[in-house]
């Protein structure tokens, strides 16, 4: 076992790294059928395995969870999902034989554990999935010649997989068919099924690799989507407490302030989030913007760079062989940031005020998905993969912090994003310190200017504007959202 995308050649590097196509909902007119009648088996019931399982059941398949003997003995939480809604639980020596399909919805660092203790189980010609590519791709585990190796990748986190069923919708997915495991050609039928059977078939699917998803999976999770929201919350909140506003309107601004700018994301891209501000608020946005993307940049590459050559994941590794020594302490100072322990105070904050008393906020969401963008497509990944891995899945992550603060995103999202999203996090707050002591309430906690349009620069505007609607995210953008028009809003 040793790093996959390493071993490749720089041919099949390029190609499977590029391998992005958008699918047409005709794709999926077939539905489950691929997977009607087959048995199931999830291993894991966490994040993922409990909310895709359950969608899969409403979707008219055969669910079951097979745990590990002390999580069913000692009656685990796993054990509690699984059994409260009506699964039927078993041990890997119950299960895994009669299973056609086997999903492994473990953490990532527990894959090659599972793996082994799984496979010997495995009935000849079944299918692993998995919902993250880590194990073959950075690890590099080989398996077993006769089975089919597919992935499924929602582009959200679990809750979201099940909130955005239930509403009628679905989260944008990743498929994927390991070329070395498809003995008999029938992993892509069966990839499209469980995506249809988990809803993603109706927000978008891309045909992918395992190589495709691992690489701009870490990427927006260090970056854009979990790194900067928390470095973010934590500057602009201490930075309001620095200049004298309450705690708790602090507190409240910017907990709930991410969920609400990018709902404007959502819909219209960094162009209609832009626009809620009043005219000198955005060219304010603009500037700040701007001035971020140039101190962070170099950051952003970084992790790239880190995340293809594989030294972000022997570093985590590491710390997986070191019982999570960082990630706990990590996890610990987290939990005692200021930000974190002050609770959000009773006070109106209408829709409004979040865009015109966080226009730093605003900025940052925009460096940093411009950034993630770019950094991800000047590697070689296609701007399909490259939006949901940027613009697409920041308000779902927005909503987690609006929940329970940076406790909630953390927990929710999967160990190896939090461990990406602490690394950035501690990289990031030092790089933007000369930056934050400029920084004060006209762009943070209060209203930046209330006189729209006056003293205007029209040819500025006008500049900015066509820059905000240029940049090819908002192209992208534009494509995609329009199969997605029968989104939910959420606020
Ligand atoms: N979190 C997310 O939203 C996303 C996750 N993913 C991917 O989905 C996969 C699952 O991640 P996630 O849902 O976060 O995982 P969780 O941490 O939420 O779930 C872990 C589950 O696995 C079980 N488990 C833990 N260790 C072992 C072990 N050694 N053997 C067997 N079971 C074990 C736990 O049960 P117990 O301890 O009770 O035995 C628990 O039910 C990962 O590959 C991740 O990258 C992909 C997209 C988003
Ligand atoms: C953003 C983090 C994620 O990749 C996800 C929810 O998509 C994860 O690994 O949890
Ligand atoms: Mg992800
Ligand atoms: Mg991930």
């Amino acid at each position: 076992m040793g790093n996959y995308f390493n071993t490749l050649s720089l041919r099949d590097k390029i190609d499977q790294l590029s391998k992005c196509r958008f699918m047409d909902a005709s794709e999926f007119e077939d539905g489950v059928e691929a997977l009607k009648g087959k048995k199931i088996v999830i291993v894991g019931c966490g994040a993922q395995g409990l909310n895709q399982g359950l969608n899969m059941r409403d979707s008219g398949l055969d669910i079951s969870y097979a745990l590990r003997p002390k999580a069913i003995e000692e009656k685990r939480q796993s054990f509690v999902n699984a059994t409260e809604n009506g699964f039927t639980v078993g041990t890997y020596e119950e299960l895994i034989p009669t299973a056609d399909l086997v999903l492994n919805l473990t953490p990532d660092k527990q894959h090659t554990n599972v793996v082994n203790a799984v496979m010997p189980l495995m009935k000849k010609g079944a299918t692993l999935s998995y919902s993250h590519g880590f194990n073959i791709v950075e690890e590099g585990t080989q398996i077993r010649e006769d089975l089919t190796v597919i992935m499924v990748a929602p582009k959200c986190p679990g809750s979201e997989v099940r909130e955005e069923y239930k509403r009628g919708f679905g989260v944008p997915t990743l498929i994927a068919v390991h070329p070395e495991n498809d003995p008999e050609g029938k992993g892509w039928a069966q990839a499209k099924a469980y995506a249809a059977a988990t809803g993603g078939d109706r927000a978008g699917v891309l045909e992918s690799s395992f190589v495709a998803e691992v690489k701009s999976d870490l990427m927006g999770e260090q970056t854009i989507l979990c790194g900067l929201l928390q470095t973010g919350s934590i500057l602009c909140f201490d930075k309001m407490i620095e200049k004298g506003i309450d705690a708790g309107y602090a507190s409240k601004l910017i907990q709930f302030g991410w969920e609400t700018i990018t709902e404007g994301l959502k819909y219209g891209g960094i162009t209609n989030m832009m626009d809620r501000l009043s005219n000198p608020a955005k060219i304010k946005a603009f500037e700040l913007s701007e001035e971020l993307k140039d101190i962070m940049r170099p950051l952003f590459q970084k992790h790239m760079d880190d995340i293809m050559e594989g030294r972000f994941s022997s570093g985590m590794m590491e710390d997986w062989a070191n019982g999570d020594e960082k990630l706990l302490g990590w996890r610990a100072e987290t939990a005692e940031t200021a930000f974190e322990k002050t609770p959000a105070g009773d006070v109106e904050i209408s829709e409004q005020e979040f865009y015109d008393n966080g226009v730093l906020m605003v900025a940052m969401v925009k460096a940093g998905v411009e950034l993630a963008f770019e950094a991800m497509t000047d590697s070689g990944i296609i701007d399909e993969s490259a939006y949901y891995e940027s613009l697409h899945e920041t308000p779902l992550i927005a909503n987690t912090i609006a929940r329970r603060k940076l406790y909630e995103m953390n927990s929710v999202i999967s160990d190896t994003a939090e461990y990406g999203c602490y690394l950035f996090d501690h990289a990031c707050k030092p790089l933007l310190a000369d930056f934050m002591t400029k920084i004060d309430t006209d762009v943070i906690g209060k209203p930046f200017a209330k006189d729209n349009g006056e003293g205007v620069d029209n040819a500025k505007l006008i500049a900015v504007n066509k820059a905000l609607r240029e940049h090819p995210v908002e192209k992208i953008g534009e494509f995609l959202r329009a199969s997605m028009t029968a989104m939910k809003p959420i606020v």
